[in-house]
């Protein structure tokens, strides 16, 4: 068996051997019984639960779910040990070892995948007489849904018509009919570009949908890598090894060889159903809320024995639409910065704000030395990330100091609160896309679409010209190092 990183089952097996796996075989319903579980595993950030013995399964063990495939850890000291599983990192790693490691591969040159003949992805072949999507454990994942969404955490596989470009990411869509899906497919997200292209043409795209992939891809499908990169590329070089890709069997595109699940055909460029309402991201189903999106066909699927479907029953903190979308935008967005010159050292999305913020820890050191204005330096921020693809699902950026760690919610808020002065230490934008999921956009008093974002300059002016002048009133800060040593060594002894 390969690495846990590069094999979706090797995966799931080093969270059974971590202990960090609740393996269900008593029979489950797909019809909101799983889900319902799920969602109180990353509630509490319980193990991640193996659905062993769904109703609907097929001859051949056609499917079994996994939920919570990169959610939380209640162990502190493993908090975010699913992600590291996802990138071979120690369980202990922590979210800013997990990001480094995520853009690592920008400054390394790429690795192509190798083609294979065949792998385990191709144990069983189905084609469109030989299942019918609503017969098979496809879950409702909240009661308000508007259908089964059977894909939260597989990887879309879509090319450019002219070949050059091969985008990989994760994009919900749900059961319309037996062989048919509808999917979300919104800009600025490259799998809506790609869409486009194709439409451009008058021909359907034909597209893949790979379930249970190797967890180092689904990580970079989740991530808004810059416009034309292949991520199997990239892949290889962040593991510094080719992906093992192997052809689908209708169309002209390749799947990692490993996957558990693939669904092959083509994504209509005319043909629309209605999608939605999906218990979605930021923690709402808004009933009734639906659109028309693109219909997909279903034309083939290939899968392995007792095949594993993995599940992100998405809404409330903390399931994958935080522990992933958020920190690896801002992964994204840190990167672009720096690579611009900007004073900026570390970038995390805090779980808290629903994804909805970044906080870019400044170098003040180097901000000092730029002698600039602090309108002059948030809207060079701002102007660099609102204006741009990776900053689109986020409407606040946060500019805090040296003394801040910004994967420290409660660091985060202290500067918010007390350093940046509402209305006057904060520059809006009003002309930039919005992000229409978030209820203030979809459902809010302004347009869906646009505007509604924030720099926050939760740097104190002395921070831009002669630096901090304070100290916080805290056990850290406020007392002479030999003095806090003296308490720390007698800790116990007093009592404590
Ligand atoms: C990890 C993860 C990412 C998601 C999603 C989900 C999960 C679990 C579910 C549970 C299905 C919920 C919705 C949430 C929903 C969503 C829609 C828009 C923006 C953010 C989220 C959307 C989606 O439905 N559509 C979409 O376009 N992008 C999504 N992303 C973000 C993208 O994977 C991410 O942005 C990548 O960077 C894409 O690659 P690209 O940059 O285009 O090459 N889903
Ligand atoms: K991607």
């Amino acid at each position: 068996m390969a690495l846990p990183h590069m094999e979706f089952r090797a995966f799931v097996q080093a969270l059974k051997d971590d202990g960090d796996l609740v393996e269900i075989n008593e029979e489950c319903d797909p019809n909101l019984e799983v889900s319902a579980i799920i969602r109180k595993v990353v509630e509490s950030d319980e193990r991640a639960p193996l659905f062993n013995n769904l109703k609907g399964q097929n001859e051949n063990g056609l499917w079994r779910i996994l939920g919570a495939p990169n959610s939380l850890r209640s162990d502190p000291r493993h908090r975010y040990g699913r992600l590291a599983r996802h990138l071979n990192l120690p369980p202990t790693s922590s979210m800013k070892e997990i990001l480094d490691k995520m853009v690592s591969a920008k400054t390394t040159p790429p690795i192509p995948p190798k083609i294979v003949e065949t792998g385990p992805c191709k144990e069983f072949r189905l084609t469109s007489d030989q299942f019918d999507l609503n017969q098979l454990p496809s879950p409702t994942l909240h009661q308000a849904d508007g259908g089964k969404y059977v894909q939260t955490y597989g990887m879309f596989i879509v090319r450019s018509p002219d070949g050059k470009w091969t985008n990989w990411s994760i994009a919900r869509a749900m059961v319309h009919d037996k062989n048919h899906l509808v999917g979300l497919v919104m800009l600025p997200q490259h799998i809506a570009v790609i869409h486009r292209m194709w439409k451009e043409l008058g021909q359907d795209m034909p597209y893949a949908l790979a379930f249970g992939v190797p967890p180092a891809a689904i990580m970079a499908a989740s991530m808004p890598l810059p416009d034309g990169l292949t991520e199997a590329e990239y892949i290889g070089s962040m593991v510094n090894s080719p992906l093992e890709l192997v052809k689908c069997e209708t169309i002209d595109l390749f799947v990692p060889s490993t996957s558990e699940i693939v669904f092959e055909g083509t994504c209509s460029v005319t043909e629309t159903a209605t999608e939605g309402p999906f218990g979605e991201m930021h923690g709402y189903v808004f009933k009734g809320d639906s659109h028309f999106m693109p219909v997909y066909t279903v034309n083939t699927i290939t899968h392995r024995k007792d095949a594993i479907l993995p599940v992100c029953a998405c809404g409330r903190l903390t399931d994958e639409t935080h522990t992933m979308i958020g920190p690896l935008a801002a992964a994204e967005i840190g990167y672009i910065l720096k690579s611009n010159g900007l004073p900026i050292k570390e970038a995390f999305s805090p779980f808290e704000s629903q994804v909805t913020w970044v906080a870019l820890q400044v170098d003040t050191e180097k901000l000092r030395a730029m002698k600039t204005s602090a309108e002059a330096f948030c809207r060079q921020v701002g102007d660099l990330i609102f204006r741009g693809k990776p900053g689109a699902t986020i409407h606040r950026l946060l500019l805090v100091g040296d003394d801040i760690d910004v994967y420290d919610f409660k660091e985060v808020i202290w500067a918010f609160s007390t350093r940046c002065r509402p209305v006057m230490d904060e520059y809006s934008y009003e002309d930039v896309p919005g992000f229409p999921l978030i209820p203030y956009m979809s459902h809010g008093n302004g347009p869906a679409n646009k505007g509604g974002k924030l720099v926050c300059d939760c740097l104190l002016p002395v921070e831009y010209t002669t630096g901090k002048n304070w100290e916080a009133a805290d056990f850290k800060e406020s007392f002479p190092p030999e003095l806090k040593q003296k308490v720390l060594d007698r800790w116990h002894s007093y009592g404590f």
